[in-house]
């Protein structure tokens, strides 16, 4: 892990705890930014409807899911097919996959239009996610905090994520901890996060 984390402990005094994340800022140059960022306004974003207590709401962001062949994702009770990888997300895969020496075969792009754009609190851990994999997170775009919390007792823990910045999420983060990005009243730019993630291929048939 590197030292660079900068976390703010908003939860008991002198608690030796962290979450199990690295944060590498300035992972991707301004050039390879840019790249990306002109690839993704042509991205196919959606924001499917879910079901919260019985009522469907838009969820507060919109998405599209790139993977494998074989690799649909179940999100709330949405299977999502997988969409073919675009060029330089699929380089950006590649420059993960030496920086963390394990393999991803899929990437949910999220894109936050503005600070009322949002994630509740969960855990990426869906049947179909490989137990114990490291989930790795780019962003793009306006700062925004992500919170963490630990299952436990609740204590909390934040960062910062800058346009550029490498998150990673190492075992047993998504079965201790769980994370969001929260609403900001303010008025933000867009931002946009690449996660990748590694599935069990063909877990929802073929
Ligand atoms: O946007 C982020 O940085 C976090 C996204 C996230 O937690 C997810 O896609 O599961
Ligand atoms: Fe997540």
């Amino acid at each position: 892990m590197t030292n660079q984390l900068e976390l703010t402990l908003a939860g008991a005094k002198g608690a030796k705890s962290e979450p199990p994340v690295s944060h590498v800022p300035a992972f991707l140059s301004p050039r390879q930014q840019a790249l990306l960022m002109a690839e993704a306004a042509d991205y196919p974003f959606e924001s499917p409807e879910i079901k919260v207590y019985g009522k469907w709401h838009p969820i507060p962001r919109q998405q599209v899911w790139f993977a494998d062949e074989g690799c649909a994702y179940r999100y709330s009770s949405l299977l999502i097919s997988p969409k073919p990888w675009p060029h330089y997300l699929m380089r950006l895969k590649q420059a993960l996959e030496g920086h963390c020496g394990t393999g991803f075969n899929g990437c949910l792009v999220n894109h936050y239009r503005g600070g009322e754009d949002a994630m509740g609190f969960h855990a990426d851990d869906e049947p179909e996610l490989v137990e114990d994999a490291l989930i790795a997170i780019v962003c793009l775009g306006a700062t925004r905090p992500l919170l963490m919390r630990r299952r436990l007792d609740g204590l909390r823990c934040r960062v910062l994520l800058q346009s550029g910045d490498l998150l990673l999420m190492h075992p047993p983060m998504q079965s201790t901890w769980e994370h969001a990005i929260p609403r900001s009243q303010k008025k933000l730019p867009p931002r946009i996060s690449f996660t990748f993630r590694n599935l069990k291929p063909y877990f929802h048939g073929r």
